[in-house]
């Protein structure tokens, strides 16, 4: 199903002889939920629901710059002033027990400069959303889109989140304000 991590989602193209309403055309129609800014008391701005959301339901493509790791550190050192960071590692959203035959994924898509409403949706240790790799153009994981998923109905004025899945650092890292029972304690 749509909202099971790990699989990357195939969908039609431009070489394709479906119309722009084949079904198997999601992530391509851009964001159709209502979606809210809202801000928080410990996590900065969030973002929520406004209508009620289907289990399943394509939410929103996950949008930034593609950066190599280089521009990663370079980025993730000015993020640590300002004590946020828009970076989303492609290849730890990918369960390489599972799909052997994908290629390497060295990119990261960075939304510290550019980017969408994804960019404000916080993780959580129990998240409403899943992240799916969506090959369009290309077969190639190195140009997959990166869509969200509801992994669970979702209920007006819910906050939206995934798991980002960052590497704990030594040292203090940020503490995690999810709230989940389960909560690992730290967001990286
Ligand atoms: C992709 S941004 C999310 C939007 C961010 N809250 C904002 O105001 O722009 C990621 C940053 O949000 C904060 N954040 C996200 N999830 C969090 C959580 N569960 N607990 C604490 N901080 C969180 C951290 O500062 C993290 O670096």
């Amino acid at each position: 199903s749509n909202w099971q991590e790990g699989y990357p989602i195939y969908e039609c193209n431009s070489l394709c002889t479906c119309d722009a309403s084949c079904k198997n055309k999601v992530l391509q129609q851009g964001l159709l939920v209502k979606l809210e800014l809202f801000r928080t008391d410990n996590k900065g701005w969030a973002v929520r629901a406004t209508e009620p959301i289907p289990q399943g339901t394509f939410v929103c493509e996950y949008v930034g710059e593609v950066v190599k790791d280089d521009e990663t550190m370079r980025n993730a050192e000015s993020e640590s002033k300002s004590g946020c960071s828009y970076l989303l590692d492609i290849a730890s959203h990918i369960d390489r027990e599972r799909v052997k035959t994908l290629g390497t994924t060295a990119y990261m898509i960075d939304a510290t400069r550019y980017g969408n409403v994804s960019r404000f949706i916080n993780h959580s240790c129990s998240p409403n959303l899943s992240v799916r790799l969506v090959l369009v153009e290309s077969k190639d994981c190195q140009l997959a889109h990166v869509g969200l998923f509801a992994t669970q109905d979702i209920v007006v004025g819910e906050e939206l989140s995934f798991d980002y899945r960052w590497k704990l650092q030594s040292g203090d890292g940020c503490p995690c304000h999810c709230g989940a029972q389960n909560c690992r304690g730290r967001v990286y």
